[in-house]
């Protein structure tokens, strides 16, 4: 499928044969190979596409792998993949047991720093570059490509603080293409647009104000002038700096057109872009649609309601709140640490704010967490969205953790309701009176209910259902493994099915001790399933209740072992994962 120049490709060597003509042509097949892949296998489009003439560029002229290459978040890496090896296996990309969507050391020497999520390639590559002064390889190049959101968090920031009072041979690629996952947002943003529009960079520059050598901007798309500029800069000593100005989604119209959409569209035309109809006619709505149109609901019949993402707001469906209140809906990029204390901020002043966070990124924000909120005990509410096993986006993205890393922080409330309408009306009881800090978790994709836009009720905190009674083994699950679990029941012989009763228990803090007390007191066995880290998550928080109600019976604990889980679709890891229905279901067997 490949085109001519590009089946010869096995490794940057190869490229460094070319002559620039071919180059050219050679970013063309790189970018069809590209379209033609993710059209049927998917993944992330646009930011791939966007760099191709980069992503030459870079391997052209620079002696990678001696040469140290950092991708930021990763997701643009599919040309670097390519170009390094992993031509004939591009199209296990993001599948189970193919290659990660993201770079990987263990895939490949290519790979200098694996990564996934956003900000990191400044850090990793300084790193890198102060060890190689150390080690007296003063030769060395060090690369840290990282796009105009990236840039924007934190730590970014850090990195650079740091680089620009140190010797260190760095030099950042800034990919400027203007926007996220959503438009780029921020003060930054504004800045990086005068930039380009030659606002005079040399008097009232502030990478220079950083002690780095800024360079650019320069066409990301000509491949001539970013050849020039590199050959230029491996000469240049020190922290550099070089704002490249690119389109993401750049060779495929619709992808050019439609950048939101185009960031990872799904099956579609590899030829025109058109996106494969998909039926969703009949299908119960996404987890993060009855979150954003929820939240709008609520905000219309309270004032003091206040929506916040960091970077993700149609992922998390935020959007329908900034829509309908844009005044009161803020999207602060990708800032996850400053998202929750800015939350903290606001709960302060009397206002009931809900932060929607992807569980996975909510991770950089734990000291917020403890120190801003739950320390001063601010009734804020983090809807946790993509909780569990994301699927093909692998290691990096799985929310399994926050229920081990929450549970143990003090006022923590959590709760991960096993339907769209307990996420409804725990969405609506967080805004009544909340006392405490509340995380609600709920998975990726779709719900299970056919009508999900009940009449509000209000949910007891702490309070699980008995869904079914049994006479001889509990099964008490979490959030969406009730699903699984009502299912694998399903699947047992009518005089087995009497013998399991199953609890959905909704809290796994404050857990539901009334009901375990009776647990307790009906069954010998109890199996406890969770779609989380098993480690330290809400089985572990059922076996400290039952150790100190001294339960005699067995507890089994289901949930994400303890070793990373890579990628593959949801279904496949679950099944690793040994929290299946078919994997429930067996264990039932074998149990009753
Ligand atoms: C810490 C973190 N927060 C959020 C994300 C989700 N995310 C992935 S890519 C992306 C946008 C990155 O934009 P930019 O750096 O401009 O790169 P581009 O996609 O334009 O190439 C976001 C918000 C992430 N990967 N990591
Ligand atoms: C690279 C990255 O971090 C995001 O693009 C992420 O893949 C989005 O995940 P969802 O598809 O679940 O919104
Ligand atoms: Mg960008």
């Amino acid at each position: 499928m490949a085109g001519k120049l590009l089946n010869n490709i096995n490794s940057p060597n190869d490229l460094r044969k070319l002559s620039p003509e071919e180059l050219k042509h050679l970013a063309g097949e790189l970018r069809k190979f590209i379209i033609d892949i993710v059209a049927t296998k998917e993944g992330h489009l646009g930011a791939s596409l966007g760099v191709v003439e980069l992503t030459i560029a870079l391997h052209y002229a620079f002696n990678t792998p001696e040469d140290l290459l950092v991708w930021d978040v990763g997701h643009q890496a599919y040309g670097h993949k390519i170009l390094t090896g992993r031509r004939e296996i591009f199209e296990t990309n993001r599948r189970l047991n193919g290659i990660s969507g993201f770079p990987k050391r263990e895939e490949s020497i290519y790979d200098t720093f694996g990564t996934g999520h956003s900000s990191t390639s400044i850090s990793a590559a300084l790193g890198m570059a102060i060890a190689s002064n150390l080690k007296g390889e003063t030769e060395k190049q060090h690369i840290a490509v990282i796009g105009d959101a990236s840039i924007a968090s934190g730590m970014a920031f850090e990195g650079l603080n740091h680089a620009g009072v140190s010797k260190a041979n760095l030099l950042v690629v800034l990919n400027d293409n203007a926007i996220g996952i959503d438009p780029s947002v921020g003060a930054l943003k504004q800045y990086l647009t005068k930039a380009k529009v030659g606002y005079k960079p040399a008097q009232n520059n502030m990478i220079e104000a950083l002690n780095f050598k800024y360079f650019g901007p320069v066409d990301g798309h000509d491949l001539d002038s970013l050849l020039k500029t590199f050959s230029e800069l491996k000469e240049i000593p020190g922290p550099k700096f070089l704002h490249v100005i690119t389109k993401k989604g750049k060779g495929l119209k619709k992808a050019e057109e439609d950048q939101v959409k185009y960031h990872a569209p799904g099956k579609f035309q590899p030829d025109t872009g058109e996106l494969l109809p998909y039926d969703t006619e009949g299908l119960p709505l996404k987890y993060q649609d009855v979150f954003g149109l929820t939240l709008v609901e609520l905000a219309k019949g309270n004032e003091k309601i206040i929506g916040i993402t960091p970077a993700m707001p149609t992922g998390s469906s935020l959007k329908y709140m900034m829509e309908a209140f844009p005044e009161k809906a803020f999207d602060v990029g990708i800032a996850e640490q400053h998202a929750v204390t800015l939350a903290a901020g606001m709960a302060t002043q009397g206002f009931a704010v809900f932060c929607a966070i992807y569980s996975t990124f909510l991770q950089r924000a734990y000291d917020q967490l403890i120190h801003d909120v739950a320390i001063q005990n601010l009734p804020v509410v983090f809807c946790l969205d993509r909780a569990g096993l994301v699927g093909e986006d692998g290691a990096t993205h799985h929310g399994i953790f926050d229920i081990a890393y929450l549970r143990c922080i003090p006022n923590m409330l959590i709760a991960a309701p096993s339907n769209e309408v307990q996420l409804r009306n725990l969405l609506y009881t967080a805004q009544l009176d909340l006392k405490h800090p509340l995380a609600i978790r709920y998975p990726r994709g779709r719900g299970v209910k056919a009508e999900w836009d009940l009449p509000f009720e209000e949910m007891k905190i702490g309070k699980g259902l008995c869904l079914d009674s049994g006479s001889k083994i509990a099964i008490l699950s979490i959030g969406p493994m009730a699903a699984n679990v009502s299912e694998a029941i399903e699947g047992l012989d009518p005089s087995e099915k009497e013998k399991v009763g199953h609890y959905d228990m909704i809290f796994v803090k404050p857990l539901d001790e009334k009901l375990l007390q009776e647990v307790f007191r009906r069954y010998k066995t109890v199996i406890t399933v969770e779609d989380g880290a098993v480690r330290g998550g809400f089985g572990s928080a059922v076996l400290e209740f039952a150790s100190e109600m001294d339960f005699k019976g067995k507890i089994r604990c289901l949930g994400v072992p303890d070793n990373f889980i890579e990628q593959g679709n949801v279904s496949e890891l679950q099944e690793i994962s040994g929290i299946s229905v078919q994997n429930i279901l067996a264990l039932l067997k074998t149990l009753v």
